[in-house]
């Protein structure tokens, strides 16, 4: 039984389309890769099945989440039913209030002391270090790199059927990624969207991929057949072109 399903979505922008006729279906447990070229709606497609739609576009079609539909709905379904991992981790923390006190409020276990546990044992399986400490910062006491551990940490704590993880190594170290690409590997039962420009990442993650171009969904496929025999010059270009910027992190793979 499907997931998540995603059919015909359009968004627009007056008359501008930005995603045209996107398409998918993910059973629980499945793990979508999306590719494609910067700009060409990658996180669109995600803000819109999290409801964060931009209000200046109109997003059309469905977003089925276990067949209730979600689009452009009221229903309160992030942090509940999906997490989310963004590019951009300082954005997502207010400045004003310590680590520890943004991550209890994300958390839905409401024991105060049971939620710090789960959240400093997350906090240190993201190989924070002085997990205590950081719990006791502000946002601009810590790097990027420790923000956006903090980030996956959260969306880990969070055990949401989904996780949207849009560029989550983006500020990561080579042994970081090495780190998650473990952890996502072994999430069980969870269903995963990961959009990166690293596709050797892509490759070792995920069972399904959507590749992008310009807001058209250009090929989606099993991810062996979109690696070892894509069908549009597109993908075979992208793939090409990304491959050698991949090599160094496959070598560290091995
Ligand atoms: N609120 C908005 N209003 C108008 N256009 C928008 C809005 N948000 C995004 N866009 C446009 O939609 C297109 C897709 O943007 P998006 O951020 O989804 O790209 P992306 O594939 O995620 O890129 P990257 O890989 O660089 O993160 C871009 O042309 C962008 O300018």
């Amino acid at each position: 039984m499907s997931f998540l399903v995603i059919k015909n979505l359009n968004i627009t922008n007056k008359k501008l389309l930005l995603l045209e006729n996107i398409n998918f279906e993910l059973k629980k447990g499945e793990v979508l890769g999306i590719i494609g070229e910067s700009g060409s709606g990658k996180s669109l497609l995600c803000k819109t099945i999290l409801n964060l739609t931009p209000s200046n576009l109109n997003a059309k079609g469905n977003i089925l989440l276990e067949k209730q539909e979600i689009l452009n709905s009221s229903c309160n379904i992030r942090g509940k039913k999906i997490a989310v991992i963004l590019q951009e981790a300082i954005n997502a923390f207010d400045p004003m209030y310590k680590i520890g006190a943004q991550i209890l409020e994300s958390l839905e276990e409401k024991n105060k002391k049971k939620a710090k546990e789960i959240a400093l044992s997350w906090l240190e399986k993201m190989d924070i270090k002085d997990s205590k400490k950081v719990f006791e910062s502000y946002p601009n006491e810590l790097s990027g790199g420790q923000l956006q551990r903090v980030m996956i940490a959260i969306a880990l704590a969070q055990d949401t059927p989904l996780i949207i993880a849009d560029e989550p190594t983006s500020s990561l170290d080579v042994i970081t990624q090495r780190k998650l690409l473990e952890i996502f590997k072994n999430l069980k039962n969870k269903t995963l969207i990961f959009i990166s420009h690293d596709l050797a990442l892509v490759s070792k993650l995920a069972n399904k991929i959507l590749v992008i171009k310009k807001g058209k969904s250009i090929e989606y496929n099993q991810c062996e057949t979109i690696f070892n025999n894509p069908q549009s010059e597109y993908t075979k270009h992208l793939i090409k072109t990304r491959k050698e910027l991949s090599q160094r992190f496959l070598s560290c793979l091995k």
